[in-house]
């Protein structure tokens, strides 16, 4: 059982990370962070000028710094982008800092639901199915090592999956809260 307090989604786009990740945080009263939304605002710019303007380098970057920081919090669900597990310091901290559960989608599902998409640059590079089969490959075995629970969305609306994996969380996570923080006799002592 890991008993991280941090709840964090990991898995390819369109599975579901941010929508479920925000029903997910409302019932467990965890702060929300959707690690695209927090560089996007520390940034100035979307995810897709960071992009066109720093490559896909200077996206990760980003995205490694971003998650570095939101991780040094507790009580926190977070909403990884895609390619949030291609770096090793990344697994590795995401391992550290949270029970980690990997949303799983059908190439097929991703590209229905993100048909009318255009804000993932990766999305933009010629055959979207080719795109996704071979990120699906490449990824596979980053999600497969930092999760400690995986759990398939393909036939379910993102409400219905959010209710179900939050059933699948009673079972396996057990969050220990945070520690109070210090009353003021104590910092003063
Ligand atoms: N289980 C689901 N069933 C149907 N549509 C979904 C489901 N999960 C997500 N979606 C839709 O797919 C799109 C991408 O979802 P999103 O949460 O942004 O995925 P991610 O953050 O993993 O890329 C959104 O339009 C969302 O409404
Ligand atoms: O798979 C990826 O490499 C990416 C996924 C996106 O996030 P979502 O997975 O939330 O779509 C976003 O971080 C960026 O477009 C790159
Ligand atoms: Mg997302």
């Amino acid at each position: 059982m890991n008993p991280a307090s941090n709840l964090i989604l990991v898995g390819p786009m369109g599975a579901g990370k941010t929508c479920i990740g925000k029903r997910l945080a409302e019932r467990y009263g965890l702060r929300l962070a959707d690690a695209d939304r927090e560089i996007e605002q520390r940034t100035g710019a979307s995810v897709t000028a960071i992009f066109e303007h720093e490559g896909e380098a200077g996206f990760r970057a980003r995205e490694s710094a971003v998650l570095a920081e939101l991780l040094q919090a507790d009580g926190l669900l977070l909403a990884t982008g895609g390619g949030a597990v291609l770096a090793a310091d990344n697994r590795r901290l995401l391992r550290e800092r949270g029970f980690v559960v990997q949303l799983q989608v059908s190439v097929e599902q991703q590209l229905e639901r993100l048909a009318a998409d255009r804000s993932r640059p990766l999305l933009a590079r010629g055959d979207r199915e080719q795109v996704l089969r071979d990120l699906a490959q490449a990824r596979a075995p980053y999600y497969a090592q930092v999760a400690d629970l995986r759990f398939d969305t393909a036939a379910m609306t993102a409400a219905e999956a959010a209710t179900q994996l939050a059933v699948a969380l009673d079972r396996h996570w057990r969050r220990i809260a945070a520690p109070p923080s210090p009353s003021v006799s104590e910092v003063n002592a």
